[in-house]
C-alpha cells in the first residue's frame, strides 16, 4: 500500500524536494536557537558588552525572516503538492468508475460513491502533504535535539530520554485506535451522504406522498448516529491529546528540578540549563506533530484504503485481451444458447437461441419480469453472459471492443435520462461534434424542431436536472434527436413511449418509425397495439421464448400472445 501511496509523488518529483528540503532546514533552524541562548547566557552576557547581544539577535532575526519565507514555501508549495496528488487520485477514480459495468452500480449506492471521490479524497491530500515530509523532520529534529541535549550534559539527557519509549508507544497505541474510529465515522459519512442523495433526489416522491415526516425520522436516526461516531473519534483524539500534553509538561517540570539540582551540582552553567531547557521543547516538539500527523493520518489512511479498494475492483465487463475494433454492422444479430443471472444461482435466461436479420424489427412482449430488458441488455454488454455468446453479423461480441460495439448500437428507453444541461448539449450528447446544422436536423426529425422554436431561449434553453423542465413526450423526444444523430445500426427501444398519452404516443411512434428505418431495431413492449406492425414478435416468459410469428399468425395460434391480445382487446372495449 506504501509503494502505491508513494507512486503517486512520481510526477512531482522536483516539488517534493524543494518543499522537503525547505522544511528540513527550516527544521535545522529550529535547533539554532537554544544554541543561540547557551552562547548569549554564558559568553556574551558575562562580559558586559550589550552591543554584542544586539548584533547577536540581530543576526538571528536574519535567520528567522529566512526561516519564515522556507515556512511559506513549505506551507504553499506542500498543500500544492498535496493538491496536485488529490487531483491526480480524482481523475483516475473517476476514470475508473466509468470502467465499471452496470452490476457495479447496481449494488453501489450513488451517495457512497459521491464520498469517495470528495471527503475521502480530501483527506489523502492532507496526509500526502504532511505525512512523509513531517514524519521526517519530526524525526530529525528528534535527533538533532537528542545529539546536542547530549552534548551539553549526558548525564542530564538520558534521564529525559528515559521517557521515550512510554510516549511512542502512547503514539502508536492511539494511531490504531484513530485508524479503526476514522474507518467507521467515513463508512458512515457515505451511508449519510447515500440517504441524502435519496431523498433530495426522490424529493417529489416524497412530497407528493407527505412524508416529509417519515423522511425527516429516518434522517434524524442517521444524523444522531453519524454524530456519536464523530463523537468517538474525537473522543479518542481528546484522550490522545490531553495524555500527550500532560506527558511533555511533566518532563518540563522533570527537567526544572533535575537541571537545577544539576546546577546545584556545578556540572550544568545558567546558559546551557537554558539552552535545555529549550531543547526539551524542540525534542518533545516533533512528539507534539506525531500527534498532529496522528490526527490526520487515520482519515488519510482510511480514505486511501478505500480508494485502492475501489481502484481494485475489476470491472465485470471488460474489453478481452485481443479484442478488436468492430466493424461496421449489417445488424444480424445471433443468440446462440445464451445464459444469464444478475445474481449467483438464480438464472433469467436460460439457453437463448434467437436470429434477428439485418434491418428487421422484432418486437418482444410478455409477462413483467420475464426478462425481455435482460435479452436487450446483453447486446450492448451491460452485462455479460453467463454462457453461450451472441453474434453480430458472425462476429462474437465478447470478441470486440466495448466502444466500438456500443457506437453502433442505439438505445431508447421509457426513463429517459437528461442532463441538466441546455436543450442543444442535451441532444448533442448523440455526437459530441455536431455542428449546428446536424443537432437542428436531428431535432426536426424527432419533430422537436417546433417546440424548441417555441422555447424562450430556443436549443440554449436550460432543461434543469433530468430534464425536469421538459414534458414526458419532450424528454422522449430529445432521445430520439440523440439517436438520429448517433445513427446507430442497431436500435433497442426498451417501452420507449409507455409513458406518454395516446396522442403522444401515437406521433412519437411515427418518430421512431423513422428513427428504425434501415436499421436492425429490437422493441419491447406491453401495450400490443404499438408492434401489430413489427416484422416479427417474440413472446418472451419466464420459460424462456414461448412464441414467435407475425402478429396475425400469433393472434390464429391461440397461445400466449393470443391470450395477451384478447385481455388487452377487453380492456380497450
Ligand atoms: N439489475 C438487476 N439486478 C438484479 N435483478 C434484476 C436486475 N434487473 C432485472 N432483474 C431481475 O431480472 C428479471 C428479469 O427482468 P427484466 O427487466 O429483464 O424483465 P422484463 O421482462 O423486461 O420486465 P418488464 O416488462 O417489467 O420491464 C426480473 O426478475 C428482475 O427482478
Amino acid at each position: 500500500m506504501l509503494r502505491r501511496f508513494f507512486s503517486y509523488y512520481r510526477p512531482y518529483r522536483l516539488l517534493f524536494t524543494i518543499d522537503f528540503m525547505c522544511a528540513v532546514i527550516a527544521g535545522l533552524m529550529e535547533l539554532g536557537f537554544p544554541l543561540a541562548v547557551n552562547y548569549v547566557v554564558d559568553e556574551l552576557l558575562p562580559s558586559g558588552n550589550f552591543e554584542s547581544i544586539i548584533v547577536a539577535c540581530t543576526g538571528l532575526l536574519a535567520v528567522y525572516v529566512i526561516t519564515a519565507f522556507l515556512h511559506f514555501i513549505v506551507t504553499y508549495w506542500g498543500h500544492m503538492l498535496g493538491i496536485n496528488i488529490e487531483t491526480d487520485m480524482r481523475s483516475r477514480m473517476f476514470d475508473h468508475l466509468q470502467k465499471l459495468g452496470f452490476r457495479f452500480f447496481d449494488n453501489n449506492k450513488t451517495g457512497h460513491l459521491m464520498s469517495r471521490i470528495t471527503n475521502d479524497l480530501m483527506d489523502i491530500g492532507e496526509m500526502a502533504h504532511h505525512g512523509p515530509e513531517d514524519l521526517f523532520i519530526a524525526v530529525m529534529t528528534l535527533i538533532g535535539a537528542f545529539l546536542l541535549m547530549l552534548g551539553i550534559n549526558w548525564k542530564l539527557a538520558v534521564l529525559t530520554f528515559i521517557i521515550v519509549p512510554i510516549v511512542i508507544w502512547l503514539a502508536l497505541y492511539f494511531n490504531t485506535k484513530m485508524t479503526k474510529a476514522f474507518r467507521k465515522l467515513y463508512g458512515n459519512i457515505a451511508n449519510f451522504n447515500s440517504r441524502v442523495e435519496n431523498t433530495i433526489g426522490g424529493i417529489r416522491v416524497v412530497q407528493a406522498f407527505a412524508n416529509e415526516g417519515f423522511e425527516k425520522k429516518r434522517f434524524e436516526q442517521d444524523n444522531r448516529e453519524f454524530r456519536l461516531t464523530k463523537l468517538f473519534s474525537y473522543k479518542i483524539m481528546a484522550q490522545n491529546i490531553t495524555i500527550s500534553y500532560m506527558l511533555t509538561r511533566s518532563i518540563n517540570l522533570f527537567v526544572l528540578i533535575c537541571g537545577t539540582w544539576f546546577i546545584l551540582q556545578g556540572e550544568l552553567t545558567y546558559g546551557q540549563f537554558a539552552a535545555f531547557l529549550l531543547l526539551t521543547n524542540v525534542f518533545f516538539r516533533p512528539i507534539d506533530k506525531i500527534n498532529a500527523i496522528i490526527e490526520s493520518y487515520p482519515k488519510g489512511i482510511a480514505g486511501f484504503q478505500r480508494y485502492i479498494e475501489l481502484l481494485d475492483t475489476e470491472p465485470d465487463v471488460k474489453d478481452s485481451k485481443d479484442a478488436r475494433e468492430a466493424p461496421d454492422f449489417e445488424g444480424n444479430i445471433h443468440y446462440e444458447k445464451v445464459s444469464f443471472g444478475y445474481d449467483d444461482g438464480s438464472k433469467v435466461l436460460n439457453k437463448i437461441n434467437l436470429s434477428i436479420k439485418a434491418g428487421e424489427t422484432v418486437a418482444f412482449v410478455g409477462p413483467s419480469g420475464a426478462g425481455k430488458t435482460t435479452i436487450c441488455s446483453l447486446l450492448p454488454r451491460f452485462y455479460e453472459a453467463t454462457e453461450g455468446r451472441i453474434t453480430i453479423d458472425g462476429v462474437d461480441t465478447s470478441k470486440i471492443t466495448l466502444a466500438s460495439l456500443r457506437k453502433q448500437i442505439g438505445i431508447v428507453q421509457q426513463d429517459v435520462f437528461l442532463f441538466a444541461g441546455t436543450v442543444r448539449e442535451n441532444i448533442a450528447y448523440g455526437k459530441l461534434d455536431a455542428s449546428d446544422e446536424e443537432i437542428w436536423t436531428a431535432a426536426r426529425l424527432a419533430q422537436l424542431a417546433p417546440t424548441i422554436e417555441a422555447m424562450p431561449e430556443g436549443m440554449e434553453t436550460v432543461i434543469g436536472e433530468r430534464g425536469v423542465k421538459l414534458s414526458g413526450g419532450q424528454k422522449q423526444r430529445i432521445a430520439i434527436a440523440r439517436m438520429f444523430l448517433k445513427n446507430p445500426k442497431i436500435l433497442i427501444l426498451d417501452e420507449a413511449t409507455s409513458a406518454l398519452d395516446t396522442e403522444t404516443e401515437a406521433a412519437i411512434q411515427q418518430s421512431l418509425a423513422e428513427l428504425s428505418q434501415g436499421r436492425t431495431t429490437l422493441v419491447i413492449a406491453h401495450r400490443l397495439a404499438t408492434i401489430k406492425n413489427a416484422d416479427r414478435i417474440i413472446v418472451v416468459t419466464p420459460n424462456g421464448i414461448e412464441e414467435e410469428g407475425s402478429h396475425e399468425e400469433l393472434v390464429s395460434r391461440s397461445g400466449v400472445y393470443s391470450r395477451l391480445h384478447t385481455a388487452q382487446f377487453r380492456e380497450l372495449s
